[in-house]
């Protein structure tokens, strides 16, 4: 929708040859944006070949985990030369790779045609048109300002930027403080706690990315806080909404059992806590997620026990 609204033909991959069908004659994705006419720059086809044919630019946006499995298929269709943008915010289970990363391995493309785009970007508001802004990062700064370009539009304004680590990062690391804010939430606490968890998640990223070579000017960014406060604060996030769940009692089968839509941090939660350990950077918030999600702590215990921390200086 939004390279549609910046003027370009969109040709769009789907799984289901019935999702492609309802989108070429109805304009519509009635399973996922319900209620929201598409514009009719946007085709859908079943073949990977077919969309990829002659494009300025390929965007992936597929749930974290299944990226590699998608790239394997698609490889050898995607067209030589041109940028490879990544809409996803996750880290892979088992390697710890960002999807950038990823996406190099499996296309061997170098970091001055891999991009990612970033940000608050709640899906449903983007096709409804609202305005809202982002960041299109890439190592490559032409290759940027191409793609910042490609997406301009009168209601999405994207800004450039280097730090493809520190976008990835922020929009990765916030889907699991979502879960946190979420659970808060959700066990009834008010703003106070809210706002706690959100400015200490923002400051244990920014450690994470400071370990991982990202600059910490992103994270006070639109790939940082502002996605961060977007995911935290919505109803519409699916992330926070999952932490809500837990929060209320339920348990993570029973939630996942009962939504068709991906919520990343309940996978990414391991890989992040993982870089962490790796990386020997303290990131509690996103420990203490991974052991609710794992059923090894419950969200009374974990919100108790983020506050009950030995006590120390705010910035160290
Ligand atoms: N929904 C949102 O507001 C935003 C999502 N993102 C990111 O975009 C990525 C994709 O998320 P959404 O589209 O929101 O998820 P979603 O769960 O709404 O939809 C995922 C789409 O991928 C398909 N899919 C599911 N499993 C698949 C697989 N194994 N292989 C291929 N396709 C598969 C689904 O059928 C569906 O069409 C995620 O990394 C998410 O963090 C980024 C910004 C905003
Ligand atoms: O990344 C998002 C908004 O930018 C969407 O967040 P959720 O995946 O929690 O819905």
């Amino acid at each position: 929708t939004v390279l549609a609204g910046a003027g370009n033909q969109v040709s769009l991959w789907a799984r289901r040859q019935s999702v492609c069908d309802v989108i070429n004659t109805q304009h519509e994705n009635p399973d996922y944006l319900p209620g929201i006419r598409l514009s009719e720059a946007i085709t859908a086809t079943h073949d990977p070949a077919a969309a990829a044919d002659g494009a300025e630019a390929v965007v992936l946006s597929v749930p974290s985990q299944s990226l590699r499995e998608n790239l394997r298929d698609w490889a050898g269709v995607l067209p030589d030369a041109v940028p490879l943008v990544s809409l996803m915010k996750g880290v892979e289970v088992g390697t710890t790779l960002r999807m950038s990363e990823v996406i190099a391995e499996l296309t061997g493309a170098g970091p001055e045609r891999i991009a990612v785009v970033s940000g608050p970007n709640l899906a449903r508001e983007i096709a409804e048109g609202q305005p809202a802004a982002a960041v299109v990062a890439c190592a490559d700064e032409g290759t940027a300002n191409r793609l910042q370009k490609l997406c301009h539009s009168g209601t999405f304004r994207p800004y450039t930027n280097t730090d493809v680590v520190g976008c990835e990062l922020g929009g990765a690391t916030k889907n699991v403080i979502a879960l946190a804010v979420g659970m808060a939430v959700g066990f009834g606490f008010g703003d106070n706690a809210r706002a706690s968890v959100i400015t200490r998640g923002l400051a244990e990223t920014a450690r994470l990315g400071a370990a991982l070579g990202a600059d910490e000017h992103t994270f006070s960014g639109l790939a940082g806080l502002g996605d961060l406060v977007a995911t935290c604060s919505s109803p519409l996030s699916r992330n926070r909404t999952f932490g809500e769940k837990l929060g209320q009692g339920m348990t993570v089968a029973e939630i996942a059992g009962a939504t068709r839509q991906v919520a990343e941090g309940v996978k990414s939660c391991s890989s992040i806590a993982e870089l962490a350990h790796r990386h020997d950077v303290e990131m509690p918030i996103a420990e203490a997620v991974t052991k609710v999600v794992a059923g090894e702590m419950t969200p009374k215990d974990m919100l108790f026990s983020l506050v009950s921390r030995s006590a120390k200086a705010e910035r160290w």
